[in-house]
């Protein structure tokens, strides 16, 4: 394990190495793990080292039970991982600032909190997420903080039975949680010889990255809100770094009494990519689209597939200009048709890079605005969508501005 933090000249010499955490395992002695103030972890790592070639990684259990308003958290991965997020961990202050959740489990003092949803039964989806006000397009509905976040490199060595002592450890991280009720409660597939964790994980757990890795994160209020494919997806799911949250996101004006939606795929694909992609959700869709008639899922495939290949078309080099343009609009249109609204922001930046190509510098700003938008509501403002899009946009008014605009 790293001992030392690595020399950083921006930090001045007399000040603590602030954002610098080391590393700690099974092997740390106690007395590091007791004073060692910035780590956030109240129990000491449990750790497990795969048994093939294929990983040379250690992972381990990190737990903090005052995570979240004391909800705790319980992080499967490997040292260095758990390191680098251990002051997001230790920061107190976003759960407690979003804890309005917390109302409808009893764990407010008062209950003040008006929450726009309720949870209730879904006829063929056990429970789901209904509008009990009217959410406007663009708001946050709710947000949420994980119970549980575990390395996809460690589930899928479980998967290939390369983790023998992962049972053992799937244990200790529920053992560590302060609410186990909160994590236990949520759906599962019931599938035999699984561990509860390991089975909660894959009927609720979104991808995210966290410090660069590819982790999958259990968030219990988000895990709430059942699948859809179509046009009646009412949220979208955001993650956020700085505080390892995930909010639903309204993507359309959503009434009272409707039930609230996310793609737990991405969006976009047709009948036969969707259903496999779920497969490793463990159910079968049966969303308005997935249940629709026979002629209305082919014709929703068909625009799909229509949306694919105009996207190919148009980052052709020798499309023309004019071409280019109708496409553009049929690609906008399609997109609305289908319902992925939240896709139309992906659209808008490949828009401006062709038209940057294209030479049209003042039409490529104008796409590379709108997708900004679009990304600073849909995705991670500090996330690399975001903050590339700035950079390109910040070149296009050098530009623009030093009169090569084009078109
Ligand atoms: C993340 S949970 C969603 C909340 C869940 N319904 C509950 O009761 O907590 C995922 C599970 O919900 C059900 N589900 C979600 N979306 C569905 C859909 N479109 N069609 C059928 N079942 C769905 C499936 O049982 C799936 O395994």
């Amino acid at each position: 394990l790293q001992t030392q933090c690595p020399w950083n000249p921006t930090i001045p010499p007399l000040q603590p190495a602030g954002s610098c955490v080391l590393p700690i395992d099974d092997g740390t002695p106690m007395q590091v793990l007791n004073t060692s103030r910035e780590l956030p972890w109240t129990h000491p790592p449990s750790c497990v080292i795969p048994n093939s070639a294929a990983s040379a990684e250690k992972f381990c259990v990190y737990s903090s039970s005052a995570f979240n308003d004391g909800s705790g958290i319980a992080i499967i991965a490997d040292p260095e991982t758990a390191a680098g997020v251990a002051g997001t961990v230790q920061d107190p202050l976003p759960a407690w600032r979003s804890r309005q959740h917390l109302a409808r489990n009893g764990r407010l003092a008062t209950e003040t909190v008006d929450l726009p949803y309720a949870v209730t039964p879904i006829p063929g989806k056990g429970l789901g997420v209904v509008a009990t006000k009217r959410i406007k397009r663009f708001e946050t509905i709710l947000k949420s903080y994980p119970a549980m976040i575990a390395d996809s490199e460690f589930l899928s060595l479980r998967k290939k039975k390369a983790v023998v002592d992962g049972p053992r450890l799937f244990q200790k991280a529920l053992d560590q949680l302060p609410d186990k009720e909160r994590f236990l409660t949520m759906s599962r597939s019931e599938e035999e010889h699984v561990h509860a964790v390991e089975d909660v994980i894959k009927t609720n757990a979104f991808a995210i990255i966290v410090d660069g890795r590819n982790m999958k994160g259990v968030y219990p209020e988000i895990a709430r809100l059942n699948h859809a494919c179509d046009a009646n997806s009412s949220a979208y799911s955001k993650f956020t770094k700085k505080d390892l949250a995930m909010s639903a996101v309204a993507t359309r004006d959503i009434e009272p009494g409707e039930e609230i939606t996310v793609s737990y795929i991405p969006l976009g694909m047709p009948t036969a990519h969707r259903t496999r992609a779920l497969k490793n959700w463990g159910f079968n869709c049966t969303c308005n689209l997935c249940s629709a008639s026979p002629e209305a899922r082919a014709a929703s495939d068909e625009r799909r597939e229509r949306l694919r290949e105009v996207y190919q078309t148009i980052q052709h080099e020798s499309t023309s200009y004019n071409t280019l343009v109708k496409l553009t609009q049929e690609l906008v249109d399609l997109a609305q048709v289908e319902g992925l609204l939240a896709k139309v922001g992906e659209y808008y930046q490949a828009f401006m890079r062709i038209y940057y190509r294209a030479g049209d510098a003042q039409t490529a700003r104008k796409y590379g605005r709108t997708s900004l938008k679009l990304a600073e509501i849909f995705a991670d403002p500090e996330g690399v969508l975001c903050t590339g899009l700035k950079g390109d946009l910040e070149q296009l008014d050098r530009l623009i501005q030093g009169g090569g605009g084009g078109g």
